[in-house]
């Protein structure tokens, strides 16, 4: 006998020592691991098989088998899937190379109770196996490999495994529990059964169990007991769950469905299921979820979407099924026209599928729309029309569910952001994007206004929706550039997320108002400026010809220009961008990301009004007031002095000549 160790990765070591050190708190989740874990590998068979009939081994009926022995303490898991050779088998269930699984486990304080709560959070899939069992054997053959190239995988979920070469002449994989004593509850019939049904019903395989039936003693005056009859039964469904009608699906069925396809330990806030008709034929189950994953801000983070046609699994992650914007949805689409040898290059090119990304981004922002409604009317039964249910009248209500007008404001706290990057990517529904939009402004403290909230409340004579980008909400606050719009009591929307200033790029009205930055260009208030003003600005400008002069030369190495403005009121200087040029702010995020920037110089525009300013006539100090002006704007936008410690100088040169005047 040739029994080889190994030794498990650090990570997995890691994730078993706390497995089985901390005290599980829903120790059952270790079937729907194992079983949900049997379904993809025959999933993965079915897909091989298509362009390789053989696999099959003259067996195409694919399924889940789930026996117990009372007296042996075993439980046994054993599918009729893809199987592992022994390379496999090492490289799979000794490492770890799920990307969520190795965040999980840099995530590890070492605090029992922290560490378990995470382990609830993320699943730590196989592994979970050690929950209940104190040793599991793993015997299992790769479909197609000869009888002889069967391996034994044993482990105590300690240091190391074994492998072992063995025969095996069925393929696919059968996994053994030796359950430890919390795991002997699982050991009956009726226990399993129902926590079959929990977590695995929609599973679209058959998951089997040995029949029982009730037999009275033999002798008279012993109890009976529940005898298997050799035979197998399917306990679960074993239809996929899109493929019902909706009317047969409970809430919480949907809700499991959800977080079996997600990971995610929190329900979903909205789903919508359809079967779509016409030109293409699709079914489709899309969720909206609670909460935002790790990599939500990496562009590159794949859609939760999963591709089936007419019930054969395809593919996980098929981006090519939803906009990148909408890349937070989970969900999945079965169709019925793909071609079944469907592979990633043509999902690019087909009709098909455009015409379901389409109908998948409408239907998203459909029930975006209708949480946001709901949100509006703070009425719970707004949603039922689209999001047909929701977790709030699920038959168990999740713990700490969410309440139907709060979940749009939950929503965009998780995603708004990435929402927005649909106003430079998705042109054709971009008014109803713009639509779902919200915002801080100068009248609300949270991200609570939308862009139709502003056009109803703007002021006799306005003629754009002004805004303003900044880092933050406290930097937009105080920000020089909106003290005339404060006065006037004019509102500016807050845009304080990165991407902002990008997605404002694309964006350029609203319902035929112009969105107007009012860091850029000149600005115009039209009709809100009275005639006075107007007069009394330009009268400053005419004044203040020389002195422009004199401010432009000595600043010509920063501003492109210096103007006076009408926009200060407390603040004696601030910069503009010209229109079609990006801010420093957008200029910093760029420089952060190591992207080439272009070089704008900015311009200056002084408050004639402020004293400082006034000062700039008489002082002889010129050359340092005007720098320190300049340095001031750009430290006011939250951008630092190109030469920081000449700043200082300057600064503390006047304070000093201050202080002796
Ligand atoms: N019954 C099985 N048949 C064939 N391969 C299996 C089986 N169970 C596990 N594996 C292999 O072991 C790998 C690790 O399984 P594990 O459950 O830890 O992670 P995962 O399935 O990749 O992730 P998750 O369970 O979170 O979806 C799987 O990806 C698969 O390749």
């Amino acid at each position: 006998m040739t029994i080889k160790k190994h030794s498990f990765q650090a990570e997995v070591a890691q994730v078993l020592h706390l497995v089985t050190h901390s005290l599980y708190s829903n120790p059952e989740i270790f079937l729907r691991e194992l079983v949900s874990n049997a379904a993809d590998a025959c999933d993965k068979l079915r897909f091989e098989a298509l362009n390789n009939a053989a696999l099959y081994e003259g067996d195409a009926d694919l399924r889940v088998r789930i026996s117990f022995d009372e007296q042996a303490k075993t439980l046994t898991i054993e599918d009729n899937g893809i199987g592992m050779s022994e390379a496999e088998a090492i490289d799979n269930l000794g490492t770890i190379a799920k990307s969520g699984t190795r965040e999980f486990t840099s995530r590890l304080t070492g605090d029992a109770k922290a560490d378990t709560q995470l382990i609830g959070q993320f699943g730590v899939g196989f592994y979970s196996a050690f929950i209940v069992a104190d040793s599991v054997v793993v015997e299992t053959r790769r479909a197609g490999a000869a009888a002889s190239e069967g391996v034994r995988w044993t482990s105590r979920g300690t240091g190391d495994f074994e492998i072992e070469p063995i025969e095996r002449a069925a393929r696919g994989t059968r996994i053994t529990l030796h359950m430890r004593e919390e795991g002997l509850e699982f050991l009956n019939g009726w226990k399993l059964k129902s926590v079959i049904n929990k977590y695995s019903d929609h599973i679209s395989l058959p998951v089997q169990m040995e029949q029982e039936e009730w037999q009275e003693a033999e002798q008279e005056g012993q109890p009976g007991g529940m005898v298997k009859t050799g035979e197998w039964e399917t306990i679960n469904q074993a239809n996929a769950l899109w493929s019902r009608a909706k009317k047969d699906i409970s809430n919480a069925q949907y809700i499991e469905f959800y977080k079996n396809l997600s990971h995610d330990f929190a329900a979903p806030l909205a789903w919508s299921h359809n079967k779509v008709e016409g030109a293409t034929e699709y079914t489709q189950l899309l969720y909206i979820p609670a909460t935002a994953p790790q990599d939500l801000f990496n562009r590159d983070k794949q859609a939760g979407i999963k591709l089936y046609v007419k019930r054969v699994f395809i593919m996980n992650e098929a981006d090519a099924l939803l906009p990148s914007y909408l890349r937070f949805v989970f969900g999945v689409i079965d169709s019925a026209d793909l071609p079944l040898n469907v592979s990633r290059e043509l999902l690019q090119e087909s009709r098909d599928v455009r015409a379901i990304r389409d109908g998948n981004t409408r239907r998203v922002l459909t029930m975006l729309e209708q949480l946001a409604n709901a949100a509006t009317a703070g009425d719970a039964d707004a949603i039922t029309d689209v999001a047909d249910k929701n977790a709030t009248d699920a038959q168990e209500p999740e713990a700490g569910a969410i309440k139907e007008a709060d979940k749009y404001a939950h929503f965009y706290e998780a995603f708004g952001s990435v929402l927005k990057e649909g106003l430079g990517e998705d042109m054709a529904n971009r008014e109803r994007i713009a639509k779902l939009l919200r915002y801080a402004s100068t009248q609300s403290e949270s991200v609570s206004v939308s862009l139709a909230d502003y056009k109803s409340r703007m002021k006799e004579g306005q003629k754009a929706i002004y805004y303003i980008t900044a880092d933050s909400l406290g930097a937009a606050q105080s920000s020089p550039q909106l003290e005339l719009f404060k006065k006037k009591g004019i509102e500016v929307l807050f845009m304080t997320d990165r991407v902002d200033e990008w997605a404002m790029g694309f964006f350029n009205e609203f319902d035929g108002t112009p969105m107007q930055s009012v860091a850029k260009g000149g600005v115009d208030l039209g009709d809100l400026q009275d005639e006075q003003e107007r007069k009394a600005a330009q009268e400053a400008a005419e004044q203040f010809k020389p002195l422009l002069e004199r401010l432009k030369e000595a600043l010509k190495d920063q501003a492109s220009d210096v103007q006076v403005t009408t926009r200060l009121v407390d603040s004696p200087a601030c910069l503009v961008v010209k229109d079609g040029e990006i801010s420093g702010q957008l200029a910093r995020l760029l420089k952060q990301a190591g992207q080439e920037v272009p070089v704008n110089k900015p311009v200056l525009e002084v408050n004639p009004e402020h004293a400082l300013v006034k000062q700039l006539e008489s002082t002889s100090q010129f050359d340092d007031l005007a720098h320190i002006l300049f340095d001031q704007a750009v430290l006011a936008e939250g951008g630092l002095p190109a030469d920081p410690a000449a700043y200082v100088k300057r600064v503390n040169a006047m304070l000093l000549g201050a202080a002796s005047a």
